[in-house]
């Protein structure tokens, strides 16, 4: 264990391991806040030694969950620009990054919002998945623009972040349905749109998002109901582009069954994915803060964000 690495990073680490953090936006904006309070008080004397606390601060946020991208984005672009031969000027460096990317992401939301609130018309019926920022700020814009929506939410199990959406839409007004997730094909004619967030979306159109995602975009399509992904560009996995995979991450068993009734059935296998891959077939429209894209069309605006690759800041200079 680094010494060096701040205790708010390590409360941060272990805040979105938990899940007390949670959701790909909330999560990167968490770790770009460590990093700017890991420069902020570092004691750090030579430069050297500031970018090796940094590095360590950012393995320990980047260690905790592995499938939503905007979490590695997030370091990469604190630490994008970490030059410099005084302390002082790599500090300043890094909690400014921290600050703009902050303002980004805000700004991303609001703009996204806009696009999303343009597909939906007054009086539309929302289907929502899991809770995502994203989709929360297209309905709060199309609620800002005059329109009546309704929304009818998935509760997600195995942790029910459904009931976070359920709250925030209340909050502004929003009638709210809450169903169980295996209930949503049999609204899925009644509801006018399908609208998740993303916690990674590949190059060729894939998005990943919380477990049951892919499940409901195939039902929608059969359906007939447009399923839109409410993701910035931050979700975009810049990997993807030279045929990486997103990993998968697989969660506790004992969020999915306890220990006691385990043991009262039997002998048993549990498994608890906790996102899965939906194909861009399924998929009708990817909303950035860039506009909406088909999801076969990703893959240009990618190469223009991330054309000469990435570097990862967390890893040991060669
Ligand atoms: O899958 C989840 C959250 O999963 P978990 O609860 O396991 O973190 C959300 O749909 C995306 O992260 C998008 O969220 P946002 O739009 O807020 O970035």
């Amino acid at each position: 264990m680094d010494s060096a690495v701040h205790p708010d990073v390590r409360e941060t680490a272990e805040a979105i391991d938990t899940m007390e953090i949670r959701g790909a936006a909330t999560i990167a904006t968490a770790v770009a806040e460590a990093l700017a309070t890991q420069a902020a008080e570092s004691d750090a004397t030579d430069p050297e030694r500031f970018r090796a606390e940094q590095r360590a601060a950012a393995r320990v946020l980047y260690e905790t969950r592995p499938t939503a991208v905007s979490l590695p984005n997030a370091l990469r672009y604190v630490l994008q620009d970490m030059e410099g031969h005084s302390v002082e000027v790599l500090r300043d460096s890094v909690v400014r990054s921290a600050t703009e990317f902050q303002r980004r992401i805000e700004s991303a939301q609001e703009d996204l919002g806009q696009v999303g609130a343009n597909r939906l018309r007054d009086g539309d019926t929302v289907m929502t998945h899991c809770h995502s920022t994203a989709v929360v700020a297209c309905i709060r814009a199309a609620v800002e623009q005059g329109k009546e929506i309704h929304a009818m939410v998935k509760e997600t199990r195995p942790r029910n972040q459904g009931h976070i959406t359920a709250t925030q839409l209340r909050e502004m007004d929003v009638p709210v349905t809450l169903i169980v997730d295996s209930a949503a094909r049999r609204y899925l004619n009644d509801v006018d749109h399908v609208l998740v967030g993303a916690d990674s979306i590949a190059a060729d159109g894939s998005v990943i998002n919380k477990i049951g995602t892919c499940g409901l975009a195939v039902n929608a399509r059969d359906c007939g109901t447009p399923i839109a992904v409410a993701a910035g560009t931050l979700k975009f996995h810049p990997d993807t582009l030279t045929g990486h995979t997103v990993d998968i991450e697989m969660r506790d068993e004992r969020e999915v069954i306890d220990d006691e009734t385990r043991a009262e059935i039997g002998d048993i296998e549990v498994l608890n994915p906790a996102f899965d891959v939906t194909p861009p077939r399924y998929v009708d429209a990817i909303l950035t803060e860039r506009g909406q894209f088909a999801p076969e069309g990703v893959a240009t605006l990618m190469r223009e964000l991330f054309g000469e690759g990435t570097v990862d800041p967390w890893d040991e200079p060669e």
